[in-house]
């Protein structure tokens, strides 16, 4: 693996890795799940308490609206027979104080969801973030945005599903209940009408998004995009526009002909919600005019049935949302499950392994002793795949051995994959050592080569960079992480090929200043380049996985042996490279521009 520290067993998602199987949860009991996680913990936290005064709000202001439209039906339907107006006021006031409550009730209920999911949602991110932590790093953005928007799904499975479900099953019961109590025959028949429209269409739309392809169809144009955008450049230079246009218009036209087919589908839904909503309350008044009740019952029935509809229709919506949003739950509950990865910390004053082997699919370590005295410059050397990077890991704390046992002081390791946050230079430094002062800091990037380049900048160490900040050249970033690991000023520095993406000149300065700075601290360097190995007490050598010849430099370049082998290839490359390298630099001393970094 080129550079990045791997992650093997438990957590890794490749190598033998055996993966803790999930048995799969219900949805409910996935959402019950996060609730509950949500719930855990001081602070600021979703109580279930708030989702069910929201809940109850719901319930209270459904309720007003089917009261109201009962009383409604009630009020004119006894009014066309003209009685005295005080026989008329009570129920006169009873559709006002609906129609007021209803406003009320509504609003409360918005409030008291909207804080709920939002706390949930407050509470959850940090979690998610934290189960993510020291997991391979997510390098695609799609699996980076989802980790932000499945955690925004929470708050729309809370809001648009499980409190409307809530609050239709209690309003639908309710209304069943007082249309039995009015006319005992209609009953059923409204029971039977709700049931179709809260089971039997929201099954239909669940089925419905399941065989609805829209969404692959919008990751694969988002891709095409992506790639139409981020490699204009090389399509222009191969000539490859027109092919690559015209597979972003046959996913966008795929794309709609399926939007198209579920707005169909949607649509088909929507309507037969709005007959059974019809035919039920035919139903129920032509029932309760067959039982001989008098056409005001008939009518405050009929009503009823109407208005109960109308928190039982939107379940189909809440379905499509919910079959929608179920993945994003199952992601965050499966993240949530794994067991938290954490450093192991210190253990000892001198780091050390005994015995170490590190599997993956196969072998990348094998029975590797060694004890780094403080104060010794390692240098690790051998072929690409050797294990060099597992070995580093191994010794960070980043990459768990299978077997055998490491003793660990305090260390810091610079990886290929270290992260440089959107923020200033400084705060990317201070992540190391927060109370670092200006002369420290200008000190560390000093010994790393980066001074100089920071000065140049306006706004020297305010500089932003990062993601949304300034880009780094491969050069500026490396030095930029390795002043960060100085600064922590750790017993043991890990560095995986720290100065990689430097000229050689230079990066052989930094490294012989990094090695003189050292005092006590134990330094560990990962390196193809073996010219200035001689600063280094001792070599080792490693081939698959194992350390086959270790030294220090004048003793592995005297004896036959794979040193000595990579170190006359290197000799011989360097022949050929370093000539067309001095051409380069005179070129570019002729033109003024630097050829530092590579
Ligand atoms: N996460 C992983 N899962 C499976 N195999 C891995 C993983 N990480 C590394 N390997 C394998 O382990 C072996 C050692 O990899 P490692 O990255 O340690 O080599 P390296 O000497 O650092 O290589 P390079 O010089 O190219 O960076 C390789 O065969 C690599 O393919």
């Amino acid at each position: 693996m080129s550079g990045s520290v791997p992650t093997p067993c438990p957590n890794a998602p490749r190598g033998n890795v055996t993966q803790p199987s999930h048995k799969k949860p219900q949805n409910a009991r996935l959402l019950l799940g996060v609730i509950t996680t949500v719930n855990r913990g001081e602070g600021e936290q979703l109580r279930w308490p708030r989702l069910l005064a929201a809940v109850g709000a719901g319930v209270a202001a459904e309720l007003c609206a089917v009261g109201l439209m009962a009383l409604a039906a009630w009020l004119i339907t006894r009014a066309a027979e003209q009685p005295a107006l005080s026989a008329l006021s009570l129920a006169i006031v009873g559709v006002r104080a609906c129609a007021l409550a209803r406003g009320a009730f509504r609003y409360l209920e918005r409030l008291a969801g909207h804080d709920a999911a939002l706390r949930a949602v407050a509470r959850l991110r940090p979690e998610v973030f934290r189960a993510r932590l020291g997991r391979p790093a997510l390098r695609d953005g799609d699996a980076l945005s989802r980790l932000v928007s499945d955690v925004d799904s929470v708050q729309e499975l809370l809001l648009r599903c499980l409190s409307p479900a809530l609050v239709a099953l209690v309003v639908a019961t309710g209304s069943v209940l007082a249309c039995t109590a009015v006319v005992p025959d209609a009953g059923p028949v409204l029971a039977g009408g709700l049931l179709v429209a809260a089971v039997v269409l929201p099954a239909f739309a669940v089925l419905a998004h399941r065989r609805d392809r829209s969404a692959a169809d919008r990751a694969e144009l988002a891709i095409a995009a992506a790639d139409l955008v981020d490699g204009a450049r090389e399509l222009a230079a191969f000539g490859a526009v027109p092919a690559a246009v015209s597979r972003a218009e046959r996913h966008a036209a795929r794309m709609r002909r399926r939007d198209g087919e579920s707005a169909r589908s949607g649509a088909a839904l929507l309507a037969g919600g709005v007959v059974v909503q019809g035919m039920t309350a035919v139903a129920v008044t032509w029932t309760a005019l067959l039982a001989g009740q008098p056409q005001t019952s008939a009518a405050v029935v009929g009503f009823l049935a109407l208005a109960a509809f109308e928190t039982v229709l939107p379940l189909t919506d809440a379905a499509r949302r919910w079959s929608e949003h179920v993945p994003a739950l199952r992601r965050i509950t499966e993240l949530l499950a794994e067991p938290p990865i954490s450093l192991p910390p210190a253990n000892a004053e001198i780091l050390a392994l005994h015995d170490v082997s590190v599997h993956y699919d196969r072998p990348a370590l094998n029975n590797v002793d060694l004890t780094v005295e403080p104060g010794r410059a390692v240098a690790v050397v051998g072929a690409s795949g050797a294990g060099k990077s597992t070995l580093l890991g191994v010794m960070a704390g980043l990459v768990p051995p299978t077997a055998g046992h490491v003793e660990r002081p305090e260390t810091r390791a610079v990886t290929q994959d270290a992260h440089v946050f959107s923020t200033t230079i400084r705060d990317n430094l201070l992540l190391a050592a927060p109370d670092a002062t200006e002369p420290e800091l200008e000190r560390a990037v000093e010994q790393a080569g980066l001074l100089d380049w920071i000065r140049q900048q306006p706004a020297g160490f305010g500089t932003f960079v990062g993601e949304s900040g300034q880009p780094l050249s491969g050069g500026q970033r490396q030095r930029l992480l390795l002043a960060r690991a100085l600064l922590a000023e750790p017993d043991v520095l890990l560095l995986d090929e720290p100065t990689e993406a430097l000229e050689p000149e230079l990066a052989d300065e930094i490294l012989t200043r990094v090695l003189r700075t050292r005092a006590g601290r134990s330094t560990v360097v990962v390196t193809h380049r073996l010219a200035r190995l001689a600063e280094f007490d001792e070599i080792l050598v490693l081939d698959a996985g194992r350390i086959v010849q270790r030294g220090p430099h004048r003793e592995l370049v005297a004896e036959p042996g794979p040193f000595r082998d990579l170190w006359e290839a290197e000799a011989l490359t360097d022949s050929v490279i370093r000539p067309q390298d001095d051409l380069r630099r005179r070129a570019a001393a002729l033109t003024g521009r630097g050829v530092r970094d590579r």
